[in-house]
């Protein structure tokens, strides 16, 4: 019987959005996994994963890198059947898995090509297709059935104001309607993942400020509740290095997004400090 993946304490996160073109997805995801650049330590997987969320054309190559990677990697370590060390993701899907819906992709191939976390809800999805919140629920439901992680965006419009407890409120308020709405379509013991990236805070030159970040966060946890699955909650938006370690976002969120090589080495160092890993 499928089971949900495992999510480990900390995830970071590289979505590559429309960024690349295939050859360059390729050597980004070799550069990864490149012991040399040392950003992957399969030693620290059960605390600490990051997964590549490239593009839909980039999913079957890269999910035979990763598999060429994990095998190389079960026969140095001689460790038969390893969980994985790199997870991969899409960054959409659909909320039926086959049938008449030209242009859309199935969550079950999506699995079936090696994937454990689907993106959904994405704000430039919302603002461009005008993706909805029943929609997002929808396909987040699906993401389930396949026994995959749907990680689900979520984040306000507007920039905060000169009140402070006033903009987390507001916040809360706007993420909560698809917290509850996503909750409401999965199982219970389902793993979920949400991504509060503010919108207004998204490809800017900086990040939220850590102190809204840690109290909208806060504020979601308590939306959320007591469930039966695993719920993580990822900052994205703008991050990079310097923002997880002393007085950053390490003591609120469960992850973050990160993008440059050199970014996502830095932010990985940050994090095994955090968590005395290394
Ligand atoms: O997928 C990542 C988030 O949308 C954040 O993107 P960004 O780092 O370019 O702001």
């Amino acid at each position: 019987m499928a089971s949900y993946p495992i999510l480990p304490e900390k995830l970071l996160l590289i979505s590559l959005k429309m960024y690349f073109t295939p050859d360059r997805t390729l050597t980004y995801l070799h550069d990864l996994l490149n012991p040399a650049n040392e950003i992957v330590h399969p030693t620290n997987k059960d605390k600490l994963l990051l997964a590549l969320i490239p593009d839909f054309l980039t999913i079957w190559p890269c999910a035979q890198i990763l598999k060429e990677y994990e095998t190389n990697l079960a026969a140095t370590t001689r460790t038969p059947n390893p969980t994985p060390t790199f997870l991969l993701g899409a960054q959409d899907c659909f909320w039926e898995s086959q049938g008449a819906y030209t242009g859309e992709v199935s969550p079950a191939s999506i699995r079936a090509l090696g994937c454990s976390i689907v993106e959904l809800g994405h704000a430039e999805r919302r603002a461009i297709f005008n993706e909805t919140d029943a929609q997002t629920a929808r396909k987040a439901a699906a993401t389930c059935a396949q026994h995959m992680v749907p990680l689900v965006c979520i984040g306000e419009v507007t920039a905060p104001g000169p009140i402070a407890s006033q903009a987390v409120g507001q916040a809360v308020t706007e993420c909560a309607v698809l917290v509850r709405a996503v909750l409401a379509a999965i199982p219970d013991d389902a793993p979920v993942i949400f991504a509060y990236e503010p919108v207004w805070a998204i490809g800017q030159p900086k990040p939220a400020g850590v102190d809204h970040v840690a109290a909208v966060v806060q504020g979601i946890r308590a939306v959320i509740g007591v469930r039966a699955g695993t719920a993580r909650v990822l900052y994205g938006g703008s991050a990079g290095p310097g923002l997880w370690g002393a007085g950053g976002l390490g003591r609120a969120v469960d992850g973050m997004f990160a993008h440059q090589i050199e970014g996502v080495r830095e932010v990985v160092r940050e994090v095994e400090e955090t968590l005395a890993l290394v």
